[in-house]
């Protein structure tokens, strides 16, 4: 279809006719037309929030991106290899986290799929996100179904989150560059993202209701306790007191209610929709077989339910995440050779103002390590992080070196500091530099090289003094030897290299998870694995390092029940493409198993899924004494 075909086509959806396109793209087209005043012959390139806009709108959905973050990197695994993106966007349309394949991020930067975007309709005209915001439902925008004709290559798939109390809170979005001609194409994405939203939705829940019965809900009683398809919280006095958007869905048909109106289902009695009353669900817990908790619902339908008692109520004192006692040195890692020796280059190292490199693969810990560099380091200013990556490439200079009072269009009346006056007298943080635009590099050399920074639009020049941290996955020395990175500003930048390792090769590994587990649990009270929960953890291997090992404890944590998490409870794929644990990470948890057997080896020969030779083969491979 040309662009005058689509124009002439939303001209003729405003002025009342029906192309047959489905109702909720009609629907959209009309408020582009009416309600935003957006006219369909001017074509808008993708907004994108400035990192300032996008580190607020990130903080902000901080708590969900968490909990999310699991369940989001296994849809994109899913969905990774036909090419498509994923993006979870906050309530006003703001593109809070994302996933996509960097080597299309011009492309895909190009086309909106970034983080930053915003993709609301009165924004970007119709668009999956937009849509789902405006309608609250999960949908797809292929191609022309677009408002705007700078989005028409895109098919994008949405669905909305929502929070225990029935508002709208974020959408799950995940979209292709370019797709078959066939909206139907799609159905499955939908049906991905719904089911991942449920899961997501069902952690938040239980992350969120620690003090309150817990009630999940299925429709056969073989999923009940795997994958429920919906979720309520009970309080003592048998009141509703959350519910995830199957669980409202759920209430309100059982009575003929609106789920739009979660006010009308919040605070009302569990015998309101159950023919039963708050003990007799108490009881539906896992003692029981899940073909035994039958539940019949006030509409007759009768559904599989399963009980999760609060947790112990604890006393109000301030949550101290252990991680935070212990001195910073400390908290880099355990007492292992290869974490030694970086902590006594550190020790070298911080206090002076040489500039550091930190590499290692994503995930490894690289802003962790300059946060503790910077309490080492003794320097009384701000830690200043920036992520390069993560800034149009039009907005790094300003961002970076700040601008004078009009400099360009948009910019502030009164101008504006930029980040690195920001570190005066602190650190400043520049991760992925590697992805730092050829122009910033020149300027922020010069800053480095002379101590002063000039605005952009300004002619004389600030002093600022502040140590700079770097960090790459990407090899700088690669880079310049490419002639994509500066050689200059390179050994600038490294005049002190340090190196993290993937967390497949780390010793310390067994010390990681105890810390990981300590900060997920409650204060005082760490989570538990269990012996073959451990066995998994130890297994993997881990590709996304220490922030998938934190995310997906994370996600166990909200699912798991009384604190100890089990294998169900960990993201499905852990326990699918295991690889061979490290050494000492089988050796710790063969130990383990074998302690909680009590040094019975047939017990724990079974519980670890191996035959007892193999047990005895690796018990002696690691100099295990046999149980007498
Ligand atoms: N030594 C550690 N102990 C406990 N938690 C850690 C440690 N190192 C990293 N983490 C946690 O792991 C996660 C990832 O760390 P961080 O963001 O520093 O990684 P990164 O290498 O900068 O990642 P990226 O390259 O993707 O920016 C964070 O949640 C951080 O708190």
């Amino acid at each position: 279809m040309g662009f005058s075909d689509h124009i002439e086509e939303i001209e003729r959806v405003g002025q009342g006719s029906n192309t047959g396109r489905d109702a909720i793209v009609i629907d959209s087209w009309r408020r582009c037309l009416d309600t935003y005043q957006l006219d369909p012959s001017k074509a808008r390139e993708a907004v994108i929030v400035s990192e300032t806009r996008l580190r607020e709108h990130r903080q902000q959905a901080e708590d969900l991106i968490h909990i999310a973050r699991s369940g989001l990197e296994r849809l994109y695994r899913q969905v990774a290899e036909q090419n498509y993106v994923l993006l979870l966007s906050d309530r006003q349309g703001v593109t809070v986290e994302f996933l996509g394949d960097p080597s299309f991020n011009n492309n895909l930067r190009k086309a909106g799929l970034y983080l930053g975007s915003e993709w609301s309709e009165p924004r970007a005209g119709t668009c999956a996100v937009g849509a789902c915001i405006a309608t609250g439902e999960a949908l797809t925008i292929h191609q022309t179904d677009h408002f705007d004709i700078t989005h028409t290559p895109l098919s994008c798939t949405a669905a909305p989150i929502y929070d225990m109390h029935g508002a709208l809170t974020a959408v799950l979005d995940i979209s292709l560059l370019s797709s078959p001609i066939l909206k139907t194409s799609q159905n499955m994405a939908r049906h991905l993202v719904s089911s991942t939203v449920r899961r997501i939705e069902l952690a938040n829940l239980m992350a969120n209701s620690r003090h309150d019965l817990v009630l999940r809900f299925a429709g056969a009683p073989e999923f009940l306790d795997v994958d429920p398809e919906a979720a309520i919280t009970v309080d003592s006095a048998g009141c509703i007191t959350g519910m995830t958007h199957g669980g409202a869905h759920m209430l309100a048909t059982s009575r003929g209610l609106d789920w739009r109106k979660p006010e009308v289902l919040l605070g009302r009695s569990v015998t309101d929709f159950f023919d039963a009353d708050v003990d007799e669900l108490a009881s539906l817990t896992r003692a029981r077989l899940p073909q035994d908790r039958r539940i019949a619902v006030r509409d007759g339908t009768v559904l599989y339910a399963h009980a999760i008692e609060p947790q112990q109520r604890t006393t109000s004192v301030p949550v101290v995440r252990l991680p935070q006692s212990i001195p910073a040195m400390g908290r880099l890692g355990g007492g292992v050779p290869l974490i030694d020796g970086l902590r006594r280059k550190i020790t070298k190292l911080a206090p002076g103002k040489l500039p550091i490199l930190i590499q290692g693969q994503t995930g490894t810990g690289k802003e962790y390590l300059a946060r503790i560099i910077h309490e080492v380091s003794g320097l009384s200013g701000r830690f200043i992080a920036v992520n390069c990556a993560a800034i149009p490439e039009q907005l790094i200079e300003s961002e970076l070196f700040g601008y004078l009072p009009g400099a360009f269009t948009g910019a502030l009346a009164k101008g504006r500091k930029g980040l690195v006056e920001e570190a005066q007298g602190g650190t400043l943080f520049l991760d992925e530099i590697g992805d730092m635009p050829f122009s910033a590099q020149s300027r922020l050399l010069r800053v480095l090289a002379e101590g002063e920074v000039l605005p952009v639009g300004g002619a004389v020049p600030r002093k600022v003094n502040f140590r700079v941290v770097s960090a790459s996955h990407r090899s700088l020395a690669d880079m310049v030897a490419a002639g994509t990175f500066r050689e200059d500003l390179y050994y600038r930048l490294n005049a002190a290299i340090l190196s993290l390792p993937p967390l497949s090769e780390r010793d310390d590994f067994p010390w990681l998870l105890d810390r990981l587990l300590e900060k997920h649990g409650e204060a005082g009270r760490p989570l538990r694995l269990s012996d073959t929960a451990r066995m998994v953890v130890l297994g993997y291997h881990w590709p996304g390092n220490i922030r998938e090992l934190d995310n997906a404890l994370a996600f166990a944590g909200a699912l798991c029940e009384g604190g100890l998490i089990t294998v169900e409870d960990l993201p499905d794929h852990l326990s699918q493409g295991a690889r061979p644990a490290s050494d000492d990470g089988r050796e710790a948890a063969l130990r383990a198993v074998l302690a909680s057997c009590k040094g019975n080896v047939s017990e724990a020969a079974r519980r670890l899924g191996i035959d007892r030779t193999t047990l005895h083969r690796q018990m002696r491979r690691f100099g295990i004494d046999r149980p007498h």
